[in-house]
């Protein structure tokens, strides 16, 4: 039918103009991935890496500056992700290390940071992330570091310490848990099944609910999801995308006790394949370091920082199992080492402490 109203067109006229927007998109996709296919040969050219974290950020942050809309800015990083995730595949295949199996909140940490075009490396615990990204079965890990309900994830933290890998990325998600089972009622649940982290961010809920019933631990949300579908007495808490990749029902929705549940993801990789991302212009700068036991030795540790003016947005600290109730501190800083106030900070901090190690630096996770 002809369009009676020129300025009002009809459905079939502003679909027809969507089909040939996306034909001219496709076009200009395809353009751009060429684009990347030809800087892939510059770098192969020159023995360098093909994941720069710090552009990929620039690229987003520049796009969001200049966008008028009415594509909101938040939309503007997923799909800028998934399309520079499709250009990189063409340059080389990322491996991806993440504690599996399949429907893990890792998992969507992982797709989340580098888009879906990568290999899928599941592991059956954190440990065995550190361990397949060290041993070169994976090119970055992604493993937990913080909740915002239950603080630090330990294991990870202290796999720090002793591994060779370092932080190039961060990337944060928000949490839903969701109570699963085979049989869509509450009764005669057995035992929940799910990561200690789960069970305690849902804590409260459980309490009112299921307060007689097992709370099992197990080595993943997706894995307790698993065992749920072998049997129907067994509940899991995992993610919807868990509930469906195990076919099972969502019999209670977003039962973490805190609403706005987040959790804190580290991307990590080995020095020796990967070069520490350059300055992107909002950068954070990890570390890991310990002073001597004596009074005023931390006050000691924070005065270069002070004193030139460097931001602290993290300051954690965990035993240092010496028995001497020594600690090891892990600091964010803002900023990248190439900046030379941020320079001078590390410098004279590395001399105050008795022991310090860089953990990375890299690109603010960019939303
Ligand atoms: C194309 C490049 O390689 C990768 C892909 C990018 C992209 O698609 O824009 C950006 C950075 C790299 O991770 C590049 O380095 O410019």
């Amino acid at each position: 039918m002809a369009d009676e109203h020129p300025t009002h067109p009809d459905l079939q006229t502003l679909r027809a103009r969507i089909d040939s927007v996306d034909r001219d998109l496709l076009s200009l996709l395809n353009h751009r991935a060429a684009l990347a296919q030809a800087v892939g040969e510059l770098k192969k050219k020159e023995g360098s890496v093909v994941f720069r974290p710090e552009r990929e950020a620039q690229v987003i942050d520049g796009l969001k500056s200049v966008n008028l809309g009415p594509l909101k800015n938040e939309n503007v990083a997923p799909i800028w992700r998934e399309i520079m995730s499709a250009c990189r595949a063409l340059e080389t295949p990322t491996r991806v290390a993440y504690l599996g199996p399949a429907g893990t909140f890792s998992e969507l940490a992982a797709l989340g940071f580098f888009g879906s075009s990568i290999v899928k490396v599941p592991c059956a615990s954190i440990d065995e992330v550190f361990r397949t990204t060290s041993a070169g079965a994976a090119d970055f890990g992604v493993v937990p570091v913080e909740n915002s309900t239950e603080g630090v994830v330990a294991r990870s933290l202290d796999l720090f310490l002793t591994t060779p890998l370092f932080i190039i990325g961060e990337t944060s998600l928000f949490v839903r848990h969701n109570l699963l089972r085979r049989e869509n009622t509450l009764d005669d649940i057995e035992a929940v099944c799910a990561h200690p982290q789960a069970l305690a961010q849902c804590h409260m809920w459980l309490s009112n609910h299921l307060p007689n019933v097992e709370r099992r631990p197990v080595s993943s949300n997706a894995e307790g999801a698993r065992l749920a579908s072998e049997n129907p007495k067994l509940a899991g808490i995992a993610s919807e995308r868990a509930a469906s990749e195990y076919g099972l029902h969502v019999i209670a929705p977003a039962i973490q006790d805190d609403p706005h549940n987040r959790t804190r993801f580290a991307i990590v990789t080995h020095p020796e394949r990967h070069p520490q991302p350059q300055a992107s212009g909002h950068d954070c700068t990890s570390l890991v370091v310990s002073v001597v036991n004596r009074p005023g030795a931390v006050h000691d540790m924070l005065v270069p920082l002070k004193q030139h003016g460097v931001s602290m947005s993290r300051f954690e600290s965990r035993p240092a199992r010496s028995g001497q109730w020594e600690y090891y501190f892990y600091i964010d800083l803002q900023g990248h080492p190439d900046e030379p106030k941020v320079a001078a900070a590390l410098k004279e901090l590395r001399g105050v402490c008795a022991y310090f190690k860089l953990l990375g630096t890299y690109p603010i996770d960019v939303h």
